[in-house]
């Protein structure tokens, strides 16, 4: 199967390349860059550090709309729509990791897919969704009595906050406790904010330096504590897993699906 790489000089594009070329199976079709970018017409395994693969960077996906089957999306949410569009039209299926998006924009996400293949998954990592499965299974039991925070740390340069996976962790318990997340998230406290409540879940970000992306979601009750942590080290573990959703489309019927479908954890 040919996959595209769109924001192929990005942090995540640069890595999905390299997971492309290791990955049987999958062969690099195309690379897109921004349009007018100095990198247009210069190598893509050279930009991602594995020497030459043969394949250009182009600055648009109709420019190469011929050369691959599935488009692999790690970029941000205008841009997604966009492109989740271009594949609708143009027969393709699509995996996304942008994170992010405003519910409206997913919904937008949700109508393309009733036409095409799409994965859209906040973290392509095998590690989280087995983590999303284990916080699905602790706050089922846990229940009420234990208070929720959710504290994640990315990058210096990392746009959206909180994370689209602390995010989905929030939902994942909510769901569990049979709350609704929009009524019960606190993002950040400062201030004179009064006693906790105890429904709410509360999210805290951290943004520094280099870090790939750590995510802790805390139970806390009377007498003990429970962290469940996810620590990501290398964003090949992302890529990895968006190789895994690509080669799992495959012949699948016109859909939105998520990791969870793809590693079988629903
Ligand atoms: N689901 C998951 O597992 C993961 C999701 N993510 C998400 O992926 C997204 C991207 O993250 P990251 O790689 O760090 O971000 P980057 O900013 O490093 O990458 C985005 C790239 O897209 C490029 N770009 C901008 N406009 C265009 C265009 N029109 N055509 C092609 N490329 C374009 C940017 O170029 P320029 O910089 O020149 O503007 C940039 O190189 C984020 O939403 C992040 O949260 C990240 C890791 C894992
Ligand atoms: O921007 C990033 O880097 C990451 N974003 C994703 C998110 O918002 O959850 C996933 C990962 O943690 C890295």
């Amino acid at each position: 199967m040919r996959v595209a790489i769109i924001g192929a000089a990005g942090r995540m594009g640069k890595v999905l390349i390299e997971a492309v070329d290791g990955t049987e199976g999958l062969e690099l079709g195309a690379a897109v860059v921004e349009p007018g970018s100095s990198l247009i017409g210069a190598d893509a395994g050279e930009l991602s550090g594995i020497g030459k693969t043969g394949v250009t960077l182009a600055g648009s996906l109709e420019d190469v709309k011929d050369d691959f089957d599935v488009l692999v999306d790690f970029t941000f949410p205008d841009l997604t729509l966009e492109n989740a569009e271009f594949c609708k039209t143009n027969g393709k299926m699509i995996i996304i990791g942008t994170t992010g998006m405003t519910d409206a924009e997913k919904e937008q996400l949700a109508v393309a897919a009733e036409s095409t293949p799409v994965v859209f998954a906040p973290n392509m990592s095998v590690g989280v969704n087995v983590v999303l499965n284990l916080l699905r299974t602790a706050a089922a039991t846990l229940g009420d009595d234990y208070d929720v925070e959710i504290i994640e740390a990315h990058h210096r340069h990392k746009k959206d906050a909180p994370s689209g996976t602390a995010l989905r962790m929030g939902e994942v318990v909510a769901d569990a406790l049979g709350r609704d997340l929009k009524e019960c998230a606190v993002y950040g406290r400062e201030g004179f904010t009064g006693e906790r409540t105890r429904k709410e879940i509360g999210f805290e970000t951290i943004r520094a330096g280099d870090v790939v992306g750590d995510h802790t979601v805390l139970f806390a009750t009377e007498g003990e504590r429970i962290e469940v942590t996810h620590k990501a080290s290398s964003r090949m573990t992302f890529a990895k897993g968006a190789m895994r959703a690509a080669l799992w489309l495959q012949g699948r019927p016109a859909g939105l699906y998520d990791m969870q479908d793809v590693l079988s954890l629903k």
